[in-house]
C-alpha cells in the first residue's frame, strides 16, 4: 500500500505546456483513473510517475518520498503499456521472472513468485508458452503479472486493454480490479474512455490541456460536473443557450430562477432529466424516437430549430411528428467553462414548461 502525491508539476515538450502546474494526491489502495481527450496529457503525467519523463517544475512524492528524479528502475512503480511490450523470445515464465532475475532473487524464490503471479491472472498453466502463442487479451495479463510481480507500491496502467475487442477489454477491466482490490494496490490507470473509467474507477480525474478539470468519484462526476468541458465529455447532455435577466432564464421552455447575474448562459440538462408528454399545444415536436429496450431515445427539435435528447421509459408511445410538452428534474446553469448554479424543482419549484 502506498500514496502517490504530485505536486504543482508542469512538463513542456519544444516549448510548449504538456501539463500544467498539476496536484493530486492518490490514497492508499486506491484506483484512479486519468481520463481526458487525446493530447490532453494523460500518458506524460503516467510517465512522470514511471519515471520515464521528468517534470520541469514540481515534484512527486511516493509515501512521501521524493522520487522526482529517481529513473524508472529505481523507483517503486509497475508499469503497463498499451502494446504488449512482452518479449517475444522468451517464454510467459522468463518474462514475468526477467524483471526478479535482474534483482537476483534466488531461482526457487523466482519460481515461486512466478507462478503466484501466473496464478493472479489466471494463466497458471501457461508458463512454458511462447508469447506468440497467446491472445491479445493473455499477452496483456502476462504483461499485469510482469509488473505486479515485482511487487511495486503503485501500479502504473497506460490504456492497457485499449488493442482489445470491447468484450474482451470488458472482462479484463473486471478481472484487473478483482486483483487491485485483492493487493490494495494503488492504482493510476489512463484511459481515453470515458465507461471505462466510469466502471473502474473509485475516483476520475478528468484533464484537458494539460490541466485537471474535476476530480471525483464516477457517480459525482456524473451527478455534478463542475465545468462545461466535464458536464459535455461524461455522458450524454443537452446545452440550451439562453441569456439570464433578473435572477430568471428567458429560455422559452425552461425558465429556470437561479442567483446568476444578468448575461448569456448556457442550461446543461440531462437526456434522463427531462420529461416528455404528449401535448396538442406544444411548440416542440418528435424528431425521432429510438428504441434501446431499456429506454427509449427521443430526438426532439424544439420551435427555434435546437435538437434535444430526452430519455423516456419503454413503455413511452411518441409518433414522430408529434407534438411534445418537456419539463426538466435538473438544470446546471453554466457561463463560458464555469458553472454558475443546479437548480432542481425541489430548490426552487421554477422548472417549469410554458
Ligand atoms: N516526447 C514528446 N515530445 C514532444 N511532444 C510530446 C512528447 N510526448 C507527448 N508530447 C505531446 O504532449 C501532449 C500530451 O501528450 P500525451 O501523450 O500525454 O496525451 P494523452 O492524453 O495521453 O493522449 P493520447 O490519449 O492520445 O495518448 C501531446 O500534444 C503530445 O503530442
Amino acid at each position: 500500500m502506498a500514496q502517490l502525491t504530485l505536486k504543482n508539476i508542469g512538463k513542456s515538450f519544444d516549448g510548449t505546456d504538456v501539463i500544467r502546474d498539476t496536484s493530486l494526491d492518490v490514497k492508499d489502495g486506491e484506483l484512479v483513473c486519468l481520463l481526458g481527450p487525446s493530447g490532453s496529457g494523460k500518458s506524460t503525467i503516467l510517465r512522470m510517475v514511471g519515471g520515464f519523463e521528468t517534470p520541469d517544475r514540481g515534484s512527486i512524492l511516493i509515501d512521501g518520498q521524493d522520487v522526482t528524479r529517481i529513473p524508472p528502475e529505481k523507483r517503486p512503480t509497475g508499469m503497463v503499456f498499451q502494446s504488449h511490450a512482452l518479449w517475444s523470445h522468451m517464454s510467459v515464465a522468463e518474462n514475468i521472472a526477467f524483471g526478479l532475475k535482474l534483482r537476483r532473487m534466488p531461482r526457487r524464490d523466482i519460481q515461486a513468485k512466478v507462478a503466484e503471479a501466473l496464478e493472479l491472472v489466471g494463466l497458471a498453466d501457461y508458463g512454458k508458452r511462447r508469447v506468440w502463442q497467446l491472445s491479445g487479451g493473455q499477452q496483456q495479463r502476462v504483461a499485469i503479472a510482469r509488473a505486479l510481480v515485482l511487487e511495486p507500491k503503485i501500479l502504473l496502467l497506460d490504456e492497457p486493454f485499449a488493442s482489445l475487442d470491447q468484450h474482451l477489454r470488458e472482462h479484463l477491466r473486471e478481472e484487473l480490479r478483482d486483483i487491485q482490490r485483492r493487493l490494495g494496490i494503488t492504482t493510476l490507470f489512463v484511459t481515453h474512455g470515458q465507461d471505462e473509467a466510469l466502471a473502474l474507477a473509485d475516483r476520475i480525474v478528468v484533464l484537458q490541456g494539460g490541466e485537471i478539470e474535476q476530480v471525483a468519484s464516477p457517480d459525482h462526476m456524473y451527478r455534478a460536473p463542475e465545468t462545461r468541458f466535464v458536464a459535455g465529455f461524461i455522458g450524454s447532455m443537452n446545452f440550451l443557450a439562453c441569456d439570464m435577466r433578473g435572477g430568471r432564464s428567458d429560455h422559452p421552455l425552461f425558465q429556470i430562477s437561479a442567483p446568476v447575474n444578468d448575461g448569456p448562459v448556457e442550461l446543461a440538462i440531462r437526456p434522463e432529466a427531462i420529461t416528455v408528454a404528449p401535448d396538442a399545444n406544444a411548440s416542440s415536436r418528435v424528431h425521432r424516437t429510438t428504441d434501446y429496450g431499456t429506454h427509449i431515445l427521443v430526438d426532439i427539435e424544439l420551435e427555434d430549430g435546437t435538437r434535444l435528447k430526452a430519455m423516456c421509459p419503454p413503455s413511452t408511445r411518441l409518433a414522430t411528428g408529434e407534438p411534445v410538452g418537456l419539463k426538466a428534474s435538473h438544470v446546471a446553469v453554466f457561463r463560458g467553462t464555469e458553472k454558475l448554479a443546479d437548480v432542481t424543482p425541489s430548490d426552487t419549484r421554477e422548472i417549469e414548461h410554458v
